[in-house]
C-alpha cells in the first residue's frame, strides 16, 4: 500500500509505503505497490499510544469490553493501549494476567497489560509474565479499592527495580485527604450534585506530597518510575526536576477541564485525581505545551450513565477518554499554542521511547505501520452518542475534535471513518 503526498507532523510532504505490517519506505515519488491512497492536504500521524486505559475485562463487561474499548481507541487514532490492573480479578498474579490476556485477544489494537499490587499479590508469578509495567500502583483507593500502604509500595518498587520493570504510580496520599470537605457532598444526584466537594476532599497537596515521596523512593530503589495522571503543575515540576528515570503523564481532562466545569458535569466529572482550580489547569496545560510533561495518556475509565447518575459519594470515579484524546489535541492546534509536532511527541514518540517500544511511535522505514490520517480542516463537535465506548457519554460533549479518516494497525485498516466501520481483531501484545 502507498499513502501518497501525506503531510507529516513537521510539515514535510511525503509518500509512505507499507509492506505487510511495516513501513517500508518514506520518501518522495515512491513507486506504488498495491493500493494507492491519495493523502494530499491530509495529516498523517503515527498511531497514538495510550499507556493508561481501563478496559474492564475481566469483571465488568457491562462498562466496557476489550472489543468496545479497542474500537473506541481505533476510532480515535489510538493504535496501542496499556490496560490497568483494577479489574476483577485484579491483575496481581500470573493466573490473573493469563486470564486478562485471553480477554485482550479481542482487541483491535495492540496492547500491553500492567500488573498490580495488593497485600495478596504474587510477585513471583506476576514478574514471570511479560507485564508492560507494574501499575498503576494505587497509593490511595480509587475504582477497585486497591490502595496500599507505604511499606508494601516500597517493597513493590524494589522488586520491580530488580526485575527491570517500570513502575506506574497513582500518587495521592490518602492521609492528607480532607474528610470534612467530603461531607459537603450533599444528596444531589448526577448533574445536580455538588461535585466540587470531591476536588476539595482529594486536595492538590495530597498529590504533590505523594509524588514527592514516590520520586524519593524510586531513586533509592533505582527504579524506573512513571507518575500516572499528574493533575497539578507542582507535581509535574517535581518530576521534571528529578532524574530522567522519572517520567509523568497528564490526561486531556486535567488539561481542558477544571473545577469551574463541575457545575455542568456533576458526578460525571468525579474522577481521581479530581479536577483542579482553573489556575492550576492553566499552569498544567502550559507545561504540556512547553515540554515539561512527557506523555499524554487518557486514564480512559468508563462507567455507565446509570452508575454515574448517583449521589457524589455513591457515583464511581472516572471518565472515558481514549477516543477523544487525539481529536481534542488536534483541535487545540487550530487556534491554540499547541503544535502538531508536540501532539505527535506527547501521544506517540515519547510514550514509545519511555516504555521501550522500539517499533512504534514514529513514521520511519522499519517501524510498524501504525498510522492515522486526519483532515485538520474538518473538526466536528464531539458527541457522546457517536463515540464507540460502551459507556455512551463523554465529559467533552460539544467540544471540537478532529477525528481520523482511517486508522491502520500494523498495516491493517482497523477503522474507516467515512463508513464508521471496523475490521479485524488481531491486536498483539507489545511485550509478547
Ligand atoms: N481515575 C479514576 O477515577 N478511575 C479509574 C481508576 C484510577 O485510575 O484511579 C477507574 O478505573 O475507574
Ligand atoms: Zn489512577
Ligand atoms: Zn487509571
Amino acid at each position: 500500500m502507498l499513502v501518497r503526498n501525506a503531510t507529516l507532523a513537521d510539515g514535510r510532504v511525503r509518500d509512505v509505503r507499507i509492506e505487510g505490517e511495516r513501513i517500508d519506505a518514506v520518501g518522495s515519488g515512491l513507486d506504488a505497490v498495491g493500493e494507492v491512497i491519495d493523502a494530499r492536504e491530509r495529516l498523517l500521524l503515527p498511531g497514538a499510544i495510550d499507556v493508561h486505559v481501563h478496559f474492564r475485562e475481566p469483571g465488568a463487561p457491562h462498562k466496557e469490553t476489550w472489543r468496545t474499548g479497542s474500537r473506541s481507541a481505533a476510532a480515535g487514532g489510538v493504535t496501542t493501549v496499556v490496560d490497568q490492573p483494577n479489574t476483577d480479578p485484579p491483575t496481581t498474579t500470573g493466573a490473573a494476567y493469563d486470564q486478562k490476556e485471553l480477554c485482550a485477544r479481542h482487541s483491535l489494537v495492540d496492547y500491553g497489560i500492567n500488573g498490580g499490587v495488593t497485600p495478596d499479590w504474587d510477585p513471583e508469578t506476576l514478574f514471570d509474565r511479560p507485564i508492560f509495567a507494574l501499575g498503576e500502583v494505587f497509593l490511595a483507593d480509587s475504582t477497585g479499592e486497591m490502595g496500599i500502604d507505604g511499606d508494601l509500595f516500597e517493597d513493590a518498587v524494589h522488586r520491580a527495580a530488580e526485575a527491570g520493570v517500570p513502575v506506574t504510580v497513582h500518587a495521592e496520599d490518602a492521609t492528607l485527604f480532607d474528610e470534612g470537605a467530603r461531607d459537603a457532598a450533599g444528596q444531589g444526584t448526577g448533574k445536580e450534585a455538588n461535585a466540587d466537594a470531591w476536588s476539595a476532599y482529594r486536595d492538590a497537596d495530597a498529590e504533590i506530597a505523594a509524588v514527592e515521596r514516590a520520586v524519593e523512593l524510586g531513586a533509592d530503589a533505582g527504579a524506573r518510575l512513571h507518575i500516572a495522571h499528574t493533575s497539578t503543575p507542582e507535581a509535574v515540576d517535581i518530576v521534571a526536576d528529578a532524574p530522567e528515570t522519572v517520567t509523568c503523564e497528564v490526561t486531556p481532562h486535567h488539561c481542558l477541564l477544571s473545577r469551574d466545569d463541575l457545575d455542568d458535569l456533576g458526578t460525571f466529572g468525579r474522577m481521581n485525581p479530581p479536577l483542579r482550580s482553573e489556575a492550576r489547569r492553566e499552569a498544567l496545560y502550559e507545561r504540556v505545551v512547553g515540554g515539561r510533561v512527557d506523555v499524554i495518556a487518557t486514564d480512559h475509565a468508563p462507567h455507565t450513565r446509570a452508575e454515574k447518575e448517583a449521589t457524589l459519594l455513591e457515583a464511581p470515579s472516572g471518565v472515558p477518554g481514549v477516543e477523544t484524546m487525539v481529536p481534542l489535541l488536534l483541535a487545540e492546534t487550530l487556534d491554540g499554542p499547541l503544535t502538531v509536532e508536540r501532539v505527535r511527541d506527547l501521544t506517540a514518540a515519547t510514550p514509545a521511547a519511555t516504555f521501550d517500544l522500539e517499533r512504534k511511535g514514529r513514521i520511519e522505514a522499519g517501524m510498524d505501520a501504525d498510522l492515522a490520517l486526519y483532515d485538520l480542516d474538518r473538526p466536528r463537535d464531539i458527541e457522546g452518542r457517536r463515540l464507540h465506548s460502551k459507556c455512551g457519554w463523554t465529559p467533552f460533549e460539544g467540544r471540537p475534535g478532529v477525528f481520523p479518516a482511517w486508522t491502520l494497525v500494523r498495516g491493517e485498516r482497523v477503522y474507516d471513518g467515512a463508513m464508521d466501520t471496523f475490521d479485524v481483531d488481531d491486536g498483539e501484545n507489545v511485550r509478547g
